[in-house]
C-alpha cells in the first residue's frame, strides 16, 4: 500500500513535487512495516504510571482523535480509492482537509500509530518533552549491517542516524564538540573555498559562452562538489572529482554511494521482507555497504599514515579529532557524514539557487553584498570577510523555508503528551508537518514569495528593508535541520559549504532559470530536485 507512487504537488509558489515520499513520513510509515522485535526503542519509553494531572484528565481521549480506521485507510489506497496514486504531501494535505490540523493514522499489523500534527504548539510540546535521548526512527539497515553483519569493524557502534537511547547519546556526546562547534567547522573554510573555486572552473569548461547554458547536468555536478567537500571534511582527502584526474577509488566510491541511496530508499523507507528474509538484491545492498566500509577505512588508514609524516598545523582537522576519540568512531562518523551529507547539501543548493534565479532583484541585492565582500571575484573568502554576509544567510534560510528538503520531523513520544487538546500516549509516532507551516500565510506573510528580508533582524545597510516579523516569529514553524539534542549534526558543515559556493557563484554570474516548468522534486529519502533543471550562468562584467 505504501508503495503508492507520488504525483504532482505544489510546494510554495513555484516548486513542485513529482513523485516519491517524504523522508520522515517514509520513516514513520516504514517503522509500521518492521517486525515488532525491531522496535528496540520501546524500552526507552517512560515507565511512570499514566498521567493523572489536570491537563491530562481534561484532555479529550486519544480515541476521539479524528482519522480513518485501519480498514478505511487501506481502502483509500486501493485502485479507485480517494488517495490512490497520490503522493504523500498530497495525501497529507487531503487528510488535513478531511480531518483537520491533528489526525491519527492507525498502525497497521499491530504497529505504532502515527499522529500527524500541523500545530506549532504541538511541535513545542513534543520537542520540550523528548528528553535527553529523543527517538527518531532511523534507517534500520544501518544498524543491521553495523551491529549484526560487521561487528568486527564497528565494534557494536550503530552510528547517529539509526541508534537510539544511551548508545546514541554516548556517541553524539563524543562527536558534538567536533562537528557542532562553529569555529571548529569554519576552520575548513580555505579548503571549502578552494573546492568552490574548482567547481566554478569546472562550470566554465561546461558552459557554452554564447548561450551561457551548461552542456551537463547541473545537479550531478553539484553532487560531485558536495562529495568533494564532505570527503575533505570527513576523510581529510581530496578526491579530485572536480578535476580530470579523480582519485582512482573516488569514482567507484561515488557509484557505491549512489547505489546505497537507491537501496536505502527501497529497504529502509519502503516496506520490505528483509528483516525476515534476505533477498539476493538485499545481499547486494550489504555488498554495497561492504564496499563503502572498505573504501572509507582505506582512506582513513592512508590519512593516518599521512598525519604521521606530514607536519601538522596547530588546529587538528575534523578527522584527527575524531581519531583522537577512537578509530571506530572516526570510521562510523565519516561514513555517516558521507551518507547524509551529499544529496542533502546538493539538493538544498539547487533549491536556494532556483529561488534566487527566479527573483532577480533579490539576486542583485545579494550580488551587491558580495561585491562589497569580494571586490574582485577571485578574492579569498576568509573567516574575517565572511562574518558580515547577512543577506547571503537570509537567502539560504528563505530558500529552505519555501522548500525544506526534509519537509517533516518525526519523533516517538517517550512520555504521555497532550497535543491540540488530545491525550497522546507514550510510544505513539508524531509527525510534525513543518513544511506546511513554513508555507502558510498564518506564520509567514506572503509566504509564497521569496523574501530574504524576513530573516534580517537589524538594519544591515540603508538599502535593505528589515522585516518586523523576524523578531516575533514562533521558532517551531521553521526547522529545516530539525531541533533539540538530535538536530542535524552536519548543519554547520552544510551551511559553510552552501554559503561558500553561493558566494562564489553569484559573485561571478547572474543566474536565471531557463526551464519552462517550475523546479520539480522527487522524494526519496529527502526531497530531491528532478526533471528539467536548466540555469543560465551569465558572467558579471566586473
Ligand atoms: C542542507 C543540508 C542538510 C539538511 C537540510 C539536513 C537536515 C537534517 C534533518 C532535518 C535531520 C533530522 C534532525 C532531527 O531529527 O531533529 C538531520 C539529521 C542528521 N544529519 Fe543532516 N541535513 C543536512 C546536511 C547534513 C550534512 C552535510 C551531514 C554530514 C555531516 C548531515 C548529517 C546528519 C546526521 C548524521 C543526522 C542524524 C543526527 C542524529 O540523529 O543524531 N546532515 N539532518
Amino acid at each position: 500500500m505504501w508503495k503508492s507512487r507520488l504525483t504532482i504537488k505544489q510546494l510554495g509558489n513555484k516548486s513542485q513535487l513529482i513523485r516519491g515520499r517524504l523522508f520522515s513520513v517514509g520513516s514513520a510509515l516504514q517503522q509500521q512495516s518492521q517486525p515488532q522485535q525491531q522496535n528496540h526503542w520501546e524500552e526507552l519509553l517512560e515507565t511512570t504510571p499514566i498521567r493523572s494531572d489536570e491537563e491530562w484528565m481534561k484532555a479529550k481521549d486519544y480515541s476521539d482523535l479524528p482519522g480513518p480506521s485501519a480498514l478505511r485507510l487501506l481502502s483509500y489506497f486501493l485502485p479507485g480509492g480517494k488517495l490512490h496514486n497520490t503522493n504523500l504531501v498530497q495525501m497529507n494535505r487531503r487528510m488535513r482537509e478531511w480531518y483537520g490540523d491533528i489526525y491519527r493514522l492507525p498502525g497497521l499489523m499491530g504497529k505504532t500509530d502515527v499522529v500527524f500534527t500541523y500545530n506549532p504548539k504541538d511541535f513545542e510540546v513534543t520537542y520540550r518533552n523528548e528528553g535527553l535521548w529523543p527517538i527518531r526512527i532511523g534507517l534500520e539497515t544501518f544498524t543491521y549491517y553495523r551491529k549484526v553483519v560487521r561487528p568486527d569493524v564497528f565494534g557494536g557502534i550503530g552510528g547517529l542516524v539509526s541508534e537510539q537511547g544511551k548508545s546514541w547519546a554516548e556517541f553524539r556526546n563524543k562527536v558534538n564538540p567536533v562537528l557542532m562547534k562553529v569555529q571548529n567547522v569554519r576552520q575548513n573554510l580555505p579548503q571549502i573555498d578552494q573546492i568552490s573555486k574548482e567547481f566554478i572552473e569546472k562550470l566554465e569548461t561546461l558552459r557554452d559562452p554564447s548561450t551561457h547554458t551548461l552542456n551537463a547536468d547541473f545537479h550531478e555536478q553539484l553532487k560531485s562538489w558536495a562529495f568533494e567537500a564532505i570527503s575533505f571534511v570527513a576523510l581529510n582527502t581530496r578526491m579530485g572529482l572536480l578535476s580530470d584526474q579523480p582519485d582512482a577509488n573516488a569514482s567507484r566510491f561515488a557509484e557505491h554511494m549512489t547505489d546505497f541511496f537507491n537501496y536505502s530508499f527501497k529497504y529502509d523507507l519502503q516496506p520490505s521482507v528483509w528483516p525476515y528474509y534476505k533477498t539476493p538484491e538485499f545481499k547486494k545492498f550489504l555488498k554495497t555497504y561492504d564496499h563503502i566500509t572498505e573504501i572509507t577505512t582505506n582512506y582513513i588508514e592512508a590519512a593516518i599514515e599521512r598525519f604521521k609524516h606530514e607536519e601538522q598545523p596547530d588546529n587538528k582537522c575534523v578527522l584527527q579529532q575524531l581519531l583522537a576519540i577512537n578509530k571506530q568512531v572516526a570510521v562510523v562518523m565519516a561514513m555517516d557524514m558521507l551518507m547524509a551529507g551529499i544529496d542533502t547539501t546538493s539538493s538544498a543548493f539547487v533549491t536556494i539557487l532556483y529561488h534566487l534565479a527566479c527573483n532577480p532583484e533579490k539576486q542583485a541585492q545579494l550580488h551587491r553584498e558580495l561585491q562589497r565582500t569580494l571586490p574582485s571575484p577571485d578574492d579569498a573568502l576568509t573567516l574575517e570577510n565572511t562574518k558580515n554576509l547577512p543577506y547571503l544567510r537570509a537567502c539560504i534560510k528563505e530558500g529552505l523555508r519555501i522548500t525544506s528538503i526534509t519537509p517533516g520531523n518525526f519523533r516517538i513520544a517517550t512520555k504521555d503528551l497532550v497535543l491540540s487538546g488530545y491525550r497522546v500516549p507514550r510510544g505513539t509516532g508524531i509527525l510534525m508537518g513543518v513544511l506546511e507551516l513554513s508555507n502558510s500565510d498564518e506564520y509567514f506573510a506572503s509566504s509564497a514569495q521569496f523574501v530574504p528580508e524576513r530573516w534580517l533582524k537589524s538594519d544591515i545597510n540603508v538599502e535593505t528593508k528589515v522585516c518586523p516579523e523576524a523578531r516575533n516569529r514562533n521558532p517551531f514553524v521553521y526547522l529545516p535541520f530539525g531541533f533539540g539534542p538530535r538536530t542535524c549534526i552536519g548543519k554547520r558543515i552544510a551551511e559553510l559549504e552552501i554559503e561558500t559556493l553561493l558566494a562564489r557563484l553569484l559573485r561571478r554570474y547572474k543566474v536565471s532559470w531557463l526551464a519552462e516548468t517550475p523546479l520539480q522534486y522527487e522524494s526519496t529519502i529527502i526531497l530531491s530536485p528532478r526533471g528539467d533543471i536548466r540555469f543560465k550562468f551569465e558572467p558579471h562584467s566586473d
